[in-house]
Order: C-alpha cells, then sequence, then structure tokens
C-alpha cells in the first residue's frame, strides 16, 4: 500500500499562492509542569539538541530530567508569563501576523504568512497542510534563528522534509539558512539599542548574550560560535562601540558537558566586581523574547551582576514587535521569494515583454 497521503482533487479554479512560514522553537502551553514535559521530552528527544547515544539519554532523560525539571521550570515560566500566554509564542504570532499584513500592503496578496513551532503547537506538520490546503504551490520556511546551527535551523529543515516526504502533491520548497550578517536585522537591533540609550540613559558596557550551544558541536564544524560573534562585532561596529565596550557571551548551558565559552553568568560576576556601574544587556540571537531572555537573563542575571558588586543593570527588550525588526523581517523574506512573487518586477517585466513582443510580431504577421 502506497504511504503517501491522499490529496483533495487538485482544483483547476484556484490560483496558486505562495505559503511562508515563520518557525520558532517551542514553548508549553502553560506554565504548568503538567504543560511542560511533554513539551521538554519532544524538545530533548531530539537527537540534534542532545547528541548522547539514544538508549543512554533516553534513561537519562527519564530518570533525571523529566520528573524534576518541569517541577522547577513551571515557577520561572509562570514569572514571564503574559496575559495572553507564552511571550514566544505571542511574540511569533504577532510577527506572523504583521510581515502578512506589510507583504499585503505592498501588494502581495498571494502570499499567506503563518508561524509554526518546532516543538509544540502549532506544528510544522499542521501549519504546513493548512498552507497547502489554501493552495500554496510554493514554501519558505524562515526559522527564526539568525544563527544557524545543526540544533536550530537544521532541525526545522529536518521536520519539514519529514513532512514533505509524506506529501503526494508536494509544494516547491526553499529555506532560509542563517540571517546573523543580514543588514536589516544588525540595523534593527542597533535601533532597538539606540531607542533603549534614549528613553532609559546609556550604560557604561553593552552585553550581548547568545544562547550557547555545547562546545563539541563547534570542534565538529558547528559555524554557530562563528555566526553569533560575527554578528556581534556587527552589532558593536554598527553602534560605533570600542572593544572595550561591548563582551558577547554564551547563556542557558544545559547538563554537564562544556559549551560554549565564556559563559554569561562567569561574565556577570567579572563585570560586576570590575565596578562596571551600569550594564546594559541584549540577547540578539533571540528576535522574540522568551523564557531564556526574561528570567534567565532579566531576572537571574541582574541578581548575578548585582551580587557581584555591579550597581544598575538594564535588560534590552528582544525584537518582539519593533518595526525596524518587522520592515527587515518584511524585506528578507521579499529577497528570499525572489521570482517567485507575482509583483516581482524584473520576472513580470520580462514575461510582460516576452509576451508583447510576440504578439506584436504575430500581429505584424496577420
Ligand atoms: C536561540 C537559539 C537556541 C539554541 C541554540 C538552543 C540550544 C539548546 N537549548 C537547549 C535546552 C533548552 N532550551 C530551552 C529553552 C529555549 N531555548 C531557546 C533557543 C535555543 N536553544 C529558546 C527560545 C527557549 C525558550 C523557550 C520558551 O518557552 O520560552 C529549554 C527549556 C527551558 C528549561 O527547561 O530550561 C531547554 C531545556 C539545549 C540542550 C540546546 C542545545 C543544543
Ligand atoms: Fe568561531
Ligand atoms: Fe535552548
Amino acid at each position: 500500500m502506497s504511504s503517501f497521503l491522499p490529496e483533495p482533487p487538485f482544483r483547476h479554479d484556484q490560483s496558486s499562492r505562495i505559503g511562508v512560514l515563520l518557525v520558532n522553537l517551542g514553548t508549553p502551553a502553560a506554565p504548568t509542569s503538567a504543560a511542560i514535559r511533554p513539551y521538554l521530552r519532544q524538545f530533548l528527544s531530539d537527537p540534534r539538541v542532545v547528541e548522547i547515544p539514544k538508549a543512554a539519554w533516553w534513561i537519562i532523560l527519564n530518570t533525571f530530567i523529566l520528573p524534576f525539571r518541569p517541577k522547577k521550570t513551571a515557577v520561572k515560566y509562570a514569572s514571564v508569563w503574559m496575559s495572553e500566554g507564552s511571550p514566544l509564542k505571542v511574540w511569533t504570532e504577532k510577527q506572523s501576523k504583521l510581515v502578512k499584513g506589510w507583504l499585503g500592503e505592498q501588494g502581495h496578496k498571494e502570499v499567506l504568512v503563518d508561524y509554526a513551532m518546532r516543538y509544540g503547537q502549532p506544528s510544522i506538520a499542521a501549519q504546513m497542510d493548512k498552507l497547502k490546503a489554501a493552495g500554496c504551490e510554493k514554501l519558505l520556511i524562515l526559522p527564526l534563528y539568525p544563527q544557524y546551527s545543526s540544533s536550530t535551523s537544521a532541525t526545522v529543515v529536518d521536520e519539514v522534509s519529514r513532512v514533505m516526504a509524506g506529501y503526494r502533491n508536494q509544494p516547491a520548497l526553499r529555506t532560509v539558512r542563517s540571517f546573523h550578517d543580514d543588514e536589516g536585522y544588525i540595523k534593527a537591533l542597533a535601533g532597538r539599542v539606540r531607542e533603549y540609550w534614549q528613553t532609559k540613559g546609556r550604560g557604561n558596557h553593552l552585553l550581548m548574550s547568545f544562547h550557547g550551544v555545547p562546545r563539541y558541536t563547534l570542534d565538529k564544524g558547528d559555524p554557530y560560535h562563528c555566526y553569533c560573534r560575527k554578528t556581534g562585532r556587527l552589532l558593536a561596529e554598527e553602534l560605533d562601540l570600542a572593544e572595550s565596550e561591548y563582551t558577547v557571551a554564551f547563556q542557558s548551558r544545559f547538563g554537564r558537558a562544556e559549551w560554549l565559552q565564556p559563559y554569561v553568568t562567569a561574565t556577570l560576576k567579572q563585570l560586576g566586581k570590575a565596578n562596571t556601574g551600569r550594564l546594559d544587556v541584549i540577547c540578539p540571537g533571540f528576535v522574540a523574547d522568551c523564557l531564556e531572555t526574561l528570567e534567565e537573563i532579566a531576572i537571574e542575571g541582574k541578581q548575578d551582576y548585582l551580587q557581584a558588586g555591579g550597581k544598575d543593570y538594564h535588560f534590552i527588550p528582544c525584537l518582539n514587535d519593533s518595526p525596524l525588526w518587522i520592515d527587515a523581517l518584511t524585506a528578507l523574506t521579499k529577497k528570499e521569494l525572489s521570482g517567485w512573487l507575482l509583483t516581482d518586477n524584473t520576472a513580470i517585466d520580462n514575461t510582460q515583454l516576452c509576451t508583447l513582443s510576440r504578439a506584436q510580431a504575430l500581429g505584424a504577421q496577420n
């Protein structure tokens, strides 16, 4: 028997559309251990995320992590939960609505934009099905991780490929690999910092905190570390910062293995002890605020810094729905859709010119 899914009958009257799927990591449906456990199980069972032999990891996960971690994390999630839900979901959903609206305003009504989560809901499979059912024969997958890594963007592509493999009527597919040095993204980050400085004053030092990954992934050729460093350098250049005015560090270490260094906790203690005075902190690797920025950096990070002797600590919010970022994300989407958009000038003009001159030529013959 065929393993390919049945498709609805081909519709001759439906015009072809383009689907854009923004994909973020995922988040539990509620700040409770009951909701966190299945989310963590799915997330931490991904071999791209934890590269330990399957059987050994299964025992560790089910004996030492899943029975305890959800309860501890629930308290942290509760401290940052918004009235509309998890911050990661709230901001990601808003970003997809804004990009759809801004593309529509620019005349690209054939483009449908939605979002999915790699772990939890809405799933990549459900959202790809939805876009396909709405007539999308072309699909752009945009993982909302500026810095490519095997544990982020690649696992999104794995899941998209798995879903594609079940389709009889596959859409054309494009994926965005990394946008760590995209001009619009860097300018949006710089704009976020400048806007903060204008309203709240400016600190003596800027800490750029990126999510960490295990050190062995760098040794095995994952470019994530280099991409984070490059984003940091470009942001510093855009803000005219000297090397002594900023630090790049890595947060959210998980487990006992070595992760990318310097660790953010050690850096905060060092900066606090060194009489830095006021410290500003931004998380450029997260385009939406989430547990890791609002709890780990804005709350815990502040405690670490002040306890070490730091005087004043300011967390600069992530890009979220800032207009410069929505502009950048819309521009990035359009760049990646180049040649697909109906109003793509070069493509349309060429066809029209060609059709016109051919029609004229035929007209001249008759
Ligand atoms: C921004 C990129 C991210 C990378 C790289 C990343 C790697 C990575 N993460 C873990 C373990 C956990 N991460 C958790 C939360 C979390 N991680 C990211 C992003 C990256 N992770 C985000 C956006 C979030 C927040 C989700 C939210 O709901 O707000 C968690 C869950 C929280 C907790 O229990 O601490 C874990 C666990 C590993 C092992 C890893 C390795 C490559
Ligand atoms: Fe590097
Ligand atoms: Fe993480």
